[in-house]
């Protein structure tokens, strides 16, 4: 897929800035993705990966409502999947994969709300910049999903087993006060600052030896990829639980603006 053929992001190289931006341009769902959207920001990050005007990566999302919103809801809840992908299979695990292994430093620039699988990107970027308004939190036991593997046993790497499972348990949306206080976040700034900051973190690292990024990240990596095999086997579950009735009720729920009844599940 070519960059021109792109409908869910936008893709924009900052020569200047030695900075590729990717941003998830689905504004009126709240930069949800749908199987389209994750083939292109694979697509995208290739191309950042491959570019040595690039040494920087920033992931965004459009508008200032909103990073990312997961996954959508209101897609699944219509077609009962993600939609139509260029190869048929819905690629979160290896767009997860590529965040991880592309070996330049992926800052999140986070310019709204976070949750769901778009609270997982921004957990798997190397670097979080947050925008004042923004807001953090996790939604799949809401709306019968779960982001496990990266999403759980990473995060509370991040923040710790407590808050992890207090922000899987409990479902609150936290501010971005609070995601710097508990190192979710590396620095908060006021909405109009967000791109500049990010920006400028991008301009110091393109003024540093590639090669040495490249083996930190790498190296930082190494400690915690078998967590990649719990993501494999949340993901296969997840295929299955996201299909059945009490998977259903959650999506529907949601598109339906009502609250789910899970009762018979239990
Ligand atoms: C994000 C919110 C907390 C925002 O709340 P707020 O009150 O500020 O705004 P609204 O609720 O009024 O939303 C505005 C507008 O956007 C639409 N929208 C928001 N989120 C989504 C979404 N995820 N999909 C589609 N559309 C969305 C919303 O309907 C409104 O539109 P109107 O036309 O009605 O005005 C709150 O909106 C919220 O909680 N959203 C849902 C978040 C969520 O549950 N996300 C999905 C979680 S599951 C997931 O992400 C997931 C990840 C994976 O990696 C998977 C992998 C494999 C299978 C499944 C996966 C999966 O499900």
């Amino acid at each position: 897929m070519k960059v021109e053929e792109f409908t869910d992001v936008a893709y924009e190289v900052r020569e200047e800035d030695a900075v590729a931006v990717i941003t998830v341009n689905r504004p009126d769902r709240y930069n949800a993705f749908r199987g389209r959207t994750v083939d292109e920001l694979i697509n995208a990050f290739k191309h950042a990966w491959a570019d040595k005007r690039v040494a920087c990566v920033i992931l965004t999302g459009a508008g200032d409502k909103a990073f990312c919103a997961g996954g959508d809801v209101k897609e699944r809840a219509e077609t009962g999947s993600y939609g139509e992908t260029e190869w048929g299979t819905f690629e979160i695990e290896r767009l997860h994969r590529i965040i991880r292994d592309i070996p330049k430093p992926v800052i999140a620039a986070v310019n709204g709300v976070a949750v769901g699988g778009g609270h997982v990107l921004h957990v798997l970027c190397d670097l979080t910049v947050a925008a004042e308004h923004a807001r953090f939190g996790q939604s799949g036991p809401r709306v019968g999903s779960f982001d496990a593997g990266f999403g759980s046993a990473y995060l509370a790497r991040v923040v710790g087993e407590k808050r992890a499972r207090q922000i899987w348990f409990l479902l609150d949306l936290y501010d971005a006060a609070t995601a710097e206080r508990w190192g979710l976040v590396n620095q908060v700034v006021p909405a109009e600052q967000l791109m500049e900051k990010a920006l400028e973190w991008g301009r110091r690292i393109g003024s540093y030896s590639p090669t040495a990024l490249r083996f930190l990240k790498h190296s930082f990596n190494a400690d915690s990829d078998h967590i990649g095999g719990l993501s494999h086997l949340a993901f296969d579950g997840l295929e299955l639980f996201a299909h059945s009735e009490e998977g259903m009720e959650g999506a529907q729920a949601f598109a339906e603006k009502r609250p789910p009844d899970f009762s018979p599940y239990r």
